[in-house]
């Protein structure tokens, strides 16, 4: 027996939450640490609960014990409404991902656009960060392109094939960061705006194993631009791979992945993790997975 003090209990809460790889993570990390922490998946397809019972998971999860919680899809807004705090970046990003449980309080935080954020320092330390072209304008699009706009770029160009979710985030995050230019883009202006750009990040789902192929036209890049992608089922995605074949600087999307657990670990816990080990371990993860997959294709998860 233990209590809240002396160890540590953690759940994700969201839909299809159960292959995911931050159960794992966290509780790898603890292992080495010498922590005692379990991180139980609390999946609402399986429990067939909608969305809407976030608030009523939160008030459970405080009276079993629980130390704090992820929260993914589709309750990352949802949530706001059942804290008692928030931090400064949660708020004005509008989701929160993280929530930590203390005196029977909820104080919620987002480590998704920090795990971008110390993703792309320690995976692209040297990269230019005056112009970006961001395929992608949804969930994971609006944290990664606040952690871009965070980190010093001052021109974005937001590109999603649904016009309408471009522009809405372009004139939110316009408005969060009014010394940076934020501009909405179709993909039929990538030619135009992609030589004018230091690096292309990717966040939309193509190159998945569940939507192979290539986001835009390979054509597009030059060796002087680096690529930054999100996906990490496959961790080379041909994006990836092409980008690198190119003699670009190249962040997979195992490292938001990774970013994101690490900051969650260490808020939940206190204590630092250690991200190199931690992205080792994902990566032994992912190829635990990927063996799986080719011994039976038509098995394979359409995770994140
Ligand atoms: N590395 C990580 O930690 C992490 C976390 C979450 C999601 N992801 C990855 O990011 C992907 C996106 O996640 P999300 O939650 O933002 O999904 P989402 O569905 O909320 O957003 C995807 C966006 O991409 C747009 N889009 C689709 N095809 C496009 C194209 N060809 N060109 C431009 N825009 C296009 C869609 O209109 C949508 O706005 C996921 O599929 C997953 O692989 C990675
Ligand atoms: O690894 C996952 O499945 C996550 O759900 C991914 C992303 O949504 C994060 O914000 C969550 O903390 C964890």
């Amino acid at each position: 027996m233990s209590n809240r003090a002396e160890s540590v209990l953690v759940g994700l809460i969201g839909e299809g939450v159960m292959p995911s790889l931050t159960p794992p993570m966290h509780e790898r990390e603890a292992d080495v640490q010498g922590l005692r922490l379990l991180y139980r998946p609390i999946d609402l397809l399986e429990l067939a609960l909608p969305a809407a019972a976030v608030g009523d998971l939160l008030t459970a999860a405080q009276r079993l014990g629980f130390n704090g919680l992820n929260i993914t899809h589709p309750c990352k807004q949802l949530v706001l409404g059942h804290l008692d705090e928030i931090s400064d970046d949660a708020a004005r990003l509008g989701a929160v991902n993280t929530v930590l449980i203390q005196d029977g309080r909820f104080i919620g935080h987002n480590t998704d656009f920090s795990g971008f954020g110390s993703a792309l320092r320690d995976g692209l330390p040297d990269a230019t960060l005056g112009r970006v072209v961001q395929l992608g304008a949804g969930g994971a699009g609006s944290a990664v392109a606040y952690a871009l706009l965070k980190a010093g770029v001052t021109t974005l160009d937001l590109v999603d094939v649904d016009p309408a979710r471009a522009a809405e985030r372009a004139a939110e995050l316009g408005e969060l960061f009014p010394t940076a230019v934020v501009t909405p883009r179709t993909t039929a202006e990538l030619s135009d705006i992609m030589h004018l750009a230091d690096g292309l990040v990717h966040c939309t789902p193509i190159g998945m194993a569940a939507h192979p192929g290539l986001p835009l036209d390979i054509e597009l890049l030059e060796p002087r631009h680096w690529v930054a992608d999100i996906v990490y089922r496959p961790i080379d995605t041909q994006l990836v791979r092409e980008a690198r074949a190119k003699g670009c600087k190249v962040l997979d999307g195992g490292r938001m992945a990774v970013g994101q657990a690490a900051d969650a670990f260490q808020l939940i816990t206190g204590r630092e993790a250690d991200r190199d080990r931690m992205r080792a371990h994902f990566l032994e993860l992912i190829a635990v997975e990927d063996a799986a997959a080719a011994r039976a294709p038509e098995l394979t998860k359409a995770g994140h």
